[in-house]
């Protein structure tokens, strides 16, 4: 295999450019993923934010969601930010009726977490083994717990809002909007080791 990692980003809805971006300039090859013959040919996948909702319901309606599931408990790395936080907990605590997640960290996570008055805000955030990085919550979700197999890599205000479990890394917050590609960096060297 070559030593450039592919990896691919959700594509259904959210800040998909964003992540195309930071991505390339962490040194990876990324496309943008929509159908399940594009979900087979990356070595990684980014679920972006947007809304979970929409995104659970696209993922059903492309027949997404069966061949998701099935990548991530194969042990593909996948980052997910914000609603792709949301998309990785194995439960939330306020799901819409009918909202679905892929599942693969053992967390239960609270939607729009943080609060009406402090729908968006940025904050230093210290994540282990990547240092103070600038957060960027826009209705973020926090999570609530994590089982004994995720790690806790960063909290803010009190709050879980950076989780690794093996190949799964999900933040409440968006590198992708700040120009500080070292979230991205970490994960490109996640799909590197994992080949
Ligand atoms: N910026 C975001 O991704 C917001 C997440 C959104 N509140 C949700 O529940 O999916």
């Amino acid at each position: 295999m070559s030593s450039t990692p592919v990896i691919g980003v959700l594509a259904l809805q959210g800040d998909v450019r964003e992540h195309l971006i930071a991505l390339a300039a962490a040194d990876a090859v990324a496309r943008p993923v929509r159908r399940p013959e594009e979900l087979a040919e990356v070595d990684g996948l980014v679920i972006p934010g947007g809304e979970s909702t929409t995104i659970s319901k696209l993922a059903v309606l492309f027949g997404l969601m069966e061949p998701l599931r099935a990548r991530v408990a194969d042990g593909m790395p996948v980052y997910g930010t914000c609603a792709g936080l949301i998309m990785l907990a194995d439960k939330i605590l306020d799901p819409r009726s009918g909202q679905e997640t892929i599942g693969g960290i053992d967390m239960i996570v609270r939607r729009n977490a943080f609060g009406r008055q402090n729908e968006s805000f940025e904050a230093t955030v210290e994540v282990t083994g990547v240092g103070p990085v600038e957060g960027v919550f826009i209705r973020a979700p926090w999570v609530e717990s994590v089982g004994a197999q995720a790690e806790v890599l960063a909290e803010h205000g009190g709050h879980i809002v950076a989780v690794r479990q093996g190949n799964a890394l999900a933040t409440s917050f968006h590198p992708e909007l700040t120009g500080d590609h070292r979230m991205h960096a970490l994960f490109v060297d996640m799909v590197r080791d994992a080949r």
